[in-house]
């Protein structure tokens, strides 16, 4: 057996004992009290999910597994000194909650060059029977959902298999998926864009390199920033709509491809990842608008209180949890600033982020006027040579499958059951409150 999943049997049985001596012991505890506001607005502090991969504190940002990113940009593994974490560490940190070491992340970078190159080929075809302008999104879900049919975990369930031993096809499953959507991703980015001209994985390069790699680039700098953005965007705690979507319709023992590809259909929303394409259109329609290249502050402001006006949200702005700038958003500028650092559209975005919290904080209902991640990832991989902003939300998607899929295996670890919460109608609501109107 690979040692790994050796590993998560010593780290998750006695989690596993926890879990249910939890619930037999404390089964009936009150742990928090929820409000009819809470219910009706989104859940938002609901505490309702079991996720240890990662936690979102309001202030401080993502952590995963305890780490911060400035932490994670120091203590993973990196293939230059002054580069960024590979994102084959971040997978194994949020798997075992231990550092890798660099074995372990090479060890994986081999695992996932392999597997990556089992892709069957009616997953092209049914690529190839989209039309080309179908949103990548579309195509890459639908990918995603053909390439069910390697469902190790469908196997053995089919089998008969115990209910504590699903975690280990599950483990198989998520390593098939991750290593292959660079693959996938790369293939719709080269047919969409790039006259259909392929490129071959290099089964010598890391995972994300081999993204950059497929896409087309080569240079070490968009290498670095592909690490960069697949280890910041790979998980967000449980329940932001993409985690939630594939742990919920995980919890009906739905295989991983299934389960991911609901995540993904949540992620394509432009209140979630479809953002970081949807800022991109706002700037264009912007300068577009405004009639130049290099706007003023003023007509910066200008246009955001039109977007406003015209009951239109300000894409990359605001957060259901954060209530600062998202430290997402801070690395990104940092290494723009360090490595591109007069790129026009980074100068513009710092600009945007002198002028919109401001205008939002004015709306009194905004409960956070700052930049989120989206803000500035499309502008970044812009100014690196990446420019079709629909591919953008794909790239997401692929970062996004190391946190909600390894939380995936844990779920099958714990043993979590169904979920199942209970609704009412809105009668039920206003009786329970003795409302009157
Ligand atoms: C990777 C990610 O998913 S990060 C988020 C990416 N999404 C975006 O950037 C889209 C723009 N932002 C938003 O729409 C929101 O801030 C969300 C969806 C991220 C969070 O939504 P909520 O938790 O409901 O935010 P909040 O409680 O602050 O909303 C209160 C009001 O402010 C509005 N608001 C929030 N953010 C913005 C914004 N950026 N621009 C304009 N209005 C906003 C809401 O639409 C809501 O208006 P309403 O009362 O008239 O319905
Ligand atoms: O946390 C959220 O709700 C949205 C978000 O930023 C993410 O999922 O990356």
């Amino acid at each position: 057996m690979d040692y790994i999943k050796e590993r998560i049997i010593e780290i998750g049985r006695p989690k596993a004992e926890m879990v249910k001596d939890l619930i037999k012991k404390h089964g009936d505890d009150v742990i928090q009290d929820v409000t009819l506001g809470q219910v009706l607005t989104g859940m938002k502090g609901m505490v309702s999910l079991l996720t240890c991969t990662s936690k979102l504190d309001p202030e401080e940002g993502i952590r995963f597994r305890g780490y911060s990113i400035p932490q994670l940009q120091e203590l993973l593994p990196k293939l230059h000194q002054e580069g960024e974490p590979l994102p084959e560490g971040l997978f194994y940190l949020m798997l075992t909650g231990e550092l890798p070491t660099k074995e372990d992340v090479n060890h994986i970078s081999e695992q996932w060059a392999l597997r990556a190159q089992g892709i069957p080929s009616h997953v092209f075809d049914v690529i190839n029977a989209l039309p080309k302008d179908a949103h990548p999104m579309i195509q890459f879900n639908s990918a995603i959902l053909a390439m069910s049919t390697e469902s190790q975990f469908r196997k053995a369930y089919l089998t008969g298999m115990d209910k504590k031993d699903y975690w280990a096809p599950t483990y198989e499953g998520v390593m098939d998926l991750i290593s292959r959507l660079p693959v996938i991703a790369a293939y719709i980015y080269r047919r969409v864009f790039h006259n259909e001209k392929y490129i071959d994985i290099d089964p010598s390069l890391d995972w994300a390199a081999n993204l950059s790699h497929m896409m087309g680039y080569d240079s070490i700098e968009v290498q670095r920033l592909m690490r960069l953005y697949m280890v910041i965007h790979a998980d967000h705690e449980g329940g932001n709509v993409s985690a939630h979507a594939t742990h919920l319709v995980g919890s009906a023992l739905s295989n991983p491809y299934y389960s991911f590809s609901a995540g993904m259909n949540g992620l394509a929303g432009p209140l979630h990842g479809m953002a970081n394409q949807n800022v991109m259109h706002w700037i264009n329609k912007m300068l577009r608008e405004i009639g130049t290249d290099s706007p003023s502050t003023s007509q910066i402001k200008d246009y955001a209180e039109m977007t406003l006006r015209n009951g239109q949200v300000i894409p990359g702005y605001g957060h259901a949890v954060l209530r600062k700038t998202d430290p997402r958003f801070t690395v990104q500028l940092e290494f723009a600033k360090k490595y591109a650092p007069d790129a026009p559209l980074i100068q513009l975005v710092d600009k945007i982020y002198q002028v919109v919290p401001d205008i939002l904080e004015k709306t009194g209902k905004v409960k956070n006027p700052w930049p989120n991640v989206d803000a500035i990832s499309g502008s970044l991989l812009s100014s690196f040579g990446i420019t079709e902003y629909p591919i953008y939300t794909v790239l997401f998607g692929v970062s996004r499958a190391l946190g909600v899929l390894t939380q995936l295996i844990w779920d099958r670890l714990y043993g979590l059951p169904i979920e199942r919460p209970k609704s009412q109608n809105l009668q039920w609501f206003a009786e329970k409150v003795n409302y009157q109107p």
